[in-house]
């Protein structure tokens, strides 16, 4: 279990957040969208115990899955290394990882479907593979709660279709709390049971995805004309995703 009760953040006076309240259980996925500098990584940070609150507590987990918006760092280890890193809480101030924290990091790797990354230095992944690697370090810690910012920048069409699988694998097996944030309307959609919109630094909307993802709110939230369309999937269930309509048409 993860959550807020009635939080507020601030940077320096101003109030990023105010009164944000939910409680997310095991086997539960929430999404969190709103514009650039609205406040989700303030929000995410602090969920993460890495920003305080002015206002408000948080129930959190000792250890948590996180995995912060920055994937720049040049650790010059191999990908498994970094992925045994996410064991580093359960070791104890000098203790070393053994055979078990290998294992737990190789079942994250291919959880991810990224095994054959393991030997690789982390340094001269790209991007997107830095951030697969960097989620199966947060699954790899064990913790009942992943908190995912913007897991999905860095990813081609391909890999957000894995990270979504691997969302809605984890989300299925029933052990984790998960929160993410994301651009991407459609991601929330596609494995989110609840979404936040943050519309205002004191309004925010809070529930079922599809209720809280409707095209007065995404237009309120961005600014911007938008539809949102369920389109046949061959047999499968039908996508649900949301068109921005940017004005002028073509090139
Ligand atoms: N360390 C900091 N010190 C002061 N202000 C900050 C700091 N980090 C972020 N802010 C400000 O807080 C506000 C919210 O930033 P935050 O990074 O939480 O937004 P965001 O919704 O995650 O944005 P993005 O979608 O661009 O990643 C912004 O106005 C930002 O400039």
């Amino acid at each position: 279990m993860i959550g807020l009760d009635k939080a507020g953040a601030q940077r320096g006076r101003r109030w990023i957040f105010t009164d944000i309240s939910f409680m997310l259980e095991a086997g539960r996925i929430l999404a969190v969208l709103g514009p650039n500098g609205r406040g989700k990584t303030t929000l995410i940070k602090a969920l993460a115990g890495l920003v305080p609150l002015a206002a408000g507590r948080r129930v959190a987990p000792r250890v948590i899955g996180y995995v912060s918006q920055s994937i720049g760092a040049d650790i010059p280890y191999r990908a498994l290394d970094v992925v045994v890193m996410g064991r580093a809480r359960g070791l104890g101030l000098f203790g070393a990882p053994g055979a078990a924290d290998y294992r737990a990091a190789v079942e994250a790797l291919e959880l991810v479907g990224a095994r054959d990354f393991a030997e690789r230095p982390f340094d001269r992944l790209s991007g997107g593979e830095r951030q697969i690697v960097l989620l199966a370090r947060a699954l790899a810690t064990g913790s009942p709660a992943l908190v995912l910012d913007e897991p999905a920048s860095a990813l081609d069409l391909a890999n957000q279709n894995r990270l979504l699988t691997v969302l809605r694998e984890v989300k299925r097996q029933g052990r984790h709390a998960i929160l993410f944030s994301t651009h991407l309307p459609q991601h929330a959609l596609s494995v989110a049971d609840d979404a936040l919109l943050m519309l205002g630094p004191s309004e925010h909307s809070i529930g079922p995805t599809r209720a809280v993802l409707n095209e007065a709110d995404l237009m309120r939230l961005y600014g911007l004309r938008v539809r949102r369309v369920t389109l046949d999937n061959d047999g499968c269930a039908p996508i649900e995703t949301v068109v921005p309509l940017f004005a002028g048409a073509g090139p």
